[in-house]
């Protein structure tokens, strides 16, 4: 008795149990096909044959019990199969006709703009259709025996799911892949522009094996849907092993897992070289062994990092782990074929695939704050004075532009206040350095107390400060200026029970000159001079800086 299905309600149908197969070497014709005892129920587990070079044979009975004619749509499920010939014959008719769908021809001469090879057909009122299915490669592949049969009104609803889900897929690749060309350009990280290609390479191998790059991206060429498939696993696997090196440092942390990688990577391109060179079988075999190898090693690679310490590592761990577990179930099924229904592990492979790209872009986000704090930390500590916490004079030079940039907006005249200490020298000789010290950092908390937060409070060097502020002209700037020399003189410092009197004094200068910024090294030269003259003076005093020091126009006050 021969299978059948009944086409009475269709929607979709997978084409298991009530469909035949048997396995015939690639040129027994239909007729001594037909006349064969060899066929057996299709279950399940045949669904996957693992790498064959023979041709299957398909066979059912499509009956249609309804008075009207049934149109319906039969789906193979991988868009890499070579060829699938049809034969259909009426109940009416007496020979077969036969169709014939290949991925060897352009993808507009499908009878169906779909990204896998799909018949569709017919079947009159009160009738049936027998229908032979032959499904070959050219080579030796992983043949998939999954066909479904569909409604139209049930294949575009698929087709529409489908959509949805790929384009959600191929978008999130797409937003990731902005974002490390983005990232990798500002911050020119090698690690993410090898993530960039290791995205790209991904989504090159989806839409191979999707079959939306024969569809939307290169429907005229049957090279590039037929012969990139192994070349793009194993560019993946170059860049995962690559992305795994760089970002991990294993040359570093994980010397042993460094040269597995390198020699992995060795493999991988001397596949895509045989692959180039024409071979068929050796790249196919080297493209899967060379996927099931990273497989286990970069989440292995990932605990070690993890576990010897480097946190972020486990996001990556996360991320392989994912990817491995997918990986194994399809490559189990398709090479080994001991899982069945291919298509469904091949789907979570994506799955894992996206979640792999999220937890990697998650990991090198993490890792690039994290190199961004400690870059944040070295520059503080580049920038900052020890002894009393203040900026020093680099901070000086790198704050001086955003400063004079924020004057200008704020349309505030800007001053310098340069302040050093008078007769130091004294303090440390008579009370010794740790006093001088503890004088120094006197000085230093009065500043702060008397800066705003828009101000630069720094230690220039010694017993100089410096002090940059905004205020609404030169007088007010010296009223600043004296209070802090007042306060100084007024207070002294409290040392292992000595009181040390003290005072400082005071050049004041404008930032400024016609309008346009001084340098820095000119506004210190300017200050130095107003510094000098208070000295000169006698200290204990504020002078303002005026165009020609030379002339005794400077003020001081005292
Ligand atoms: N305790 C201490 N002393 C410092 C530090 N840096 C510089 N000095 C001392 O500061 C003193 C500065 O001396 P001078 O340049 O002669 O200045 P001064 O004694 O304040 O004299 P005038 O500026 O002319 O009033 C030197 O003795 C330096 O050793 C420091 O970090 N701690």
């Amino acid at each position: 008795r021969e299978p059948v299905i009944e086409l009475e309600g269709l929607t979709q149908q997978s084409l298991v149990e009530q469909v035949e197969f048997r396995p015939a070497a690639p040129d027994v014709p239909l007729e001594e096909v037909r006349t064969d005892k060899g066929f057996r129920p299709l279950h399940r587990a045949d669904i996957n044959q693992g790498i064959s070079g023979q041709a299957y044979w398909l066979r059912t009975r499509l009956v249609n019990t309804h008075n009207k004619p049934v149109s319906w749509i039969l789906v193979h499920k991988t868009s890499y199969l070579d060829h699938i010939e049809l034969y259909t014959r009426d109940a009416t008719a007496s020979k077969f006709e036969r169709a014939h769908l290949s991925d060897r021809v352009p993808f507009h001469e499908r009878p169906i703009d779909y990204r896998t090879l799909a018949f569709p057909g017919q079947t009159g009122g009160d009738s049936y259709t027998d229908i032979y299915l032959k499904v070959y490669y050219d080579k030796p592949d992983s043949v998939s025996l999954q066909f479904t049969l569909y409604s139209p009104e049930a294949f575009t609803q698929a087709v529409q799911y489908e959509n949805l889900w790929f384009g959600a897929y191929y978008g999130a690749l797409a937003v990731m892949l902005f974002l490390a060309l983005i990232i990798g350009t500002l911050l020119r990280r090698p690690s993410v522009f090898i993530y960039a290609a290791l995205l790209l390479a991904t989504g090159w191998k989806w839409t191979l094996l999707n079959g939306f790059g024969y569809q939307y991206l290169w429907p005229d060429s049957i090279y590039g849907h037929n012969e990139g498939f192994h070349i793009a696993f194993l560019l993946f696997a170059l860049c995962a092993t690559q992305f795994s090196k760089s970002f991990l440092n294993t040359r570093v942390h994980f010397p042993l897992g460094h040269r597995l990688l390198q020699v992995i990577q060795f493999v991988a391109l001397a596949g895509i070289a045989v692959r180039l060179m024409g071979a068929y079988e050796p790249a196919l075999h080297i493209a899967f062994i060379t996927l099931a190898v990273i497989a286990f090693l970069l989440p292995v690679i990932g605990a070690h990092a993890w576990y010897s310490g480097l946190r972020y590592a486990r996001w990556y761990f996360l991320a392989w782990l994912l990817y491995c577990v997918s990986l194994l179930l399809t490559l189990a099924s398709a090479y080994l074929s001991i899982v069945p229904n291919g298509m469904y592990a091949l789907i979570l492979l994506q799955v894992g695939s996206l979640l792999e790209a999220v937890f990697l872009t998650v990991a090198l986000t993490e890792r690039l704050l994290n190199l961004e704090t400690e870059r944040r930390k070295a520059l503080a500590l580049a920038n900052q004075d020890p002894l009393t916490g203040l900026g020093n004079r680099r901070l000086l030079q790198s704050e001086y532009e955003g400063f004079i940039e924020s004057g200008s907006a704020h349309r505030k005249p800007m001053y310098l206040i340069m302040i050093d200490l008078d007769y130091f020298k004294q303090i440390n000789d008579q009370y010794g350095h740790d006093a001088g010290d503890q004088v120094l950092r006197e000085v230093a908390r009065l500043l702060r107390a008397h800066c705003r937060d828009t101000d630069v409070c720094i230690r220039y060097g010694g017993e100089e400060f410096a002090l940059l502020v905004r205020t609404d002209g030169v007088q007010s700037a010296r009223a600043i200026a004296e209070r802090i020399r007042e306060e100084f003189a007024r207070t002294p410092t409290l040392y292992e029970g000595h009181s040390i009197a003290h005072t400082l004094s005071c050049g004041v200068t404008p930032v400024q000159r016609h309008g346009q910024a001084l340098s820095v090294n000119e506004m210190m030269k300017h200050a130095d001079q107003a510094l000098y003259e208070g000295k000169a003076a006698g200290r204990n005093c504020t002078v303002i800086y005026r165009d020609s020091l030379s002339n005794p126009s400077l003020q001081t006050i005292q």
